[in-house]
């Protein structure tokens, strides 16, 4: 059996007035795209936030996480060596964009870590990855700020940035909430490739069931705690839980 690439154990995350939940415990496999299913404001931005190590100072956390077989829990993302840092796909694109820099600037920064002109071979990656994303003029989409494309466009800038990343971890919180449901199926298709094709474990936050019924494995959480986790139907089967009963009774 491989090692797990991303594994949480008894991870709990309190704020001074509450436990925001305990008790969760999982692994990603390299090539694997983990979803996470709970219900709006259960806590699953913050346990992607935990395990990238960028929670806010009013939280805490106990319990571990490791990444390739290295502690990383509490250790904040800045201080972590390059391949624990986990790259983000936010779902707030525009918080999540450089305002002040162009559009091939941030991408270019994403795919080579410096702001040097790219190669020729480079760039070329850049154009077809704004290709396969659905941007019918991706050169000139390069020159643009942020502000001068529309929201869907922007966030499928973020979901290009996360692709590009040498990250062995990606995290896609809501990655298509801003997009059309045809772009959509086409964009997570494409998360599920990179996951594979780069040998990376993926976190996908969605509150699709059919998104997650396409990914690997389903991390379910509620009140305070994991409810199941394991391949998508099964960790569906595994509970009782009202939330999970509400999921099943939607692919019966
Ligand atoms: N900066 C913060 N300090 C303390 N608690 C916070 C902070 N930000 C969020 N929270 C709390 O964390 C809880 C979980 O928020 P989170 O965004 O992780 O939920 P979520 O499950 O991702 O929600 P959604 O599905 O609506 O995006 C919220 O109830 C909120 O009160």
């Amino acid at each position: 059996m491989t090692s797990a690439f991303l594994t949480v154990s008894d991870l709990s995350i309190n704020s001074p007035e509450k436990a925001l939940f305990e008790g969760i415990s999982f692994q990603a496999q390299a090539g694997e795209l983990i979803a996470i299913m709970g219900p709006s404001g259960i806590g699953k931005s913050m346990l992607t936030r935990a395990i990238a190590g960028f929670l806010p100072d009013t939280l805490s956390t106990q319990g571990s996480v490791a990444i390739n077989g290295v502690e990383v829990n509490n250790i904040p993302m800045i201080q972590r060596q390059p391949d624990q840092r986990p790259a983000f796909i936010f779902q707030d694109a525009l918080q999540a964009l450089n305002p002040l820099v162009s559009v091939g600037g941030q991408l270019t920064l994403a795919l080579t870590s410096s702001k040097t002109k790219p190669s020729k071979t480079q760039k070329q990656k850049i154009i077809s990855l704004l290709e396969q994303l659905g941007f019918s003029a991706p050169e000139d989409t390069l020159n643009k700020l942020p502000s001068e494309l529309s929201g869907g466009q922007r966030q499928r800038i973020c979901i290009a940035i996360g692709l590009l990343s040498s990250a062995n971890i990606m995290v896609a919180d809501e990655p298509t909430s801003a997009l059309d449901p045809i772009t959509e199926r086409e964009i997570l298709k494409l998360i599920r490739q990179s996951v594979k094709n780069n040998q990376v474990a993926g976190l996908l936050i969605t509150h699709d069931l059919h998104s997650a019924l396409e990914c690997d494995k389903l991390l379910l959480i509620d009140e305070g705690t994991m409810l199941a986790f394991g391949p998508p139907k099964e960790a569906l089967a595994a509970s009782t839980h009202q939330f999970c009963c509400s999921l099943r009774d939607l692919v019966a």
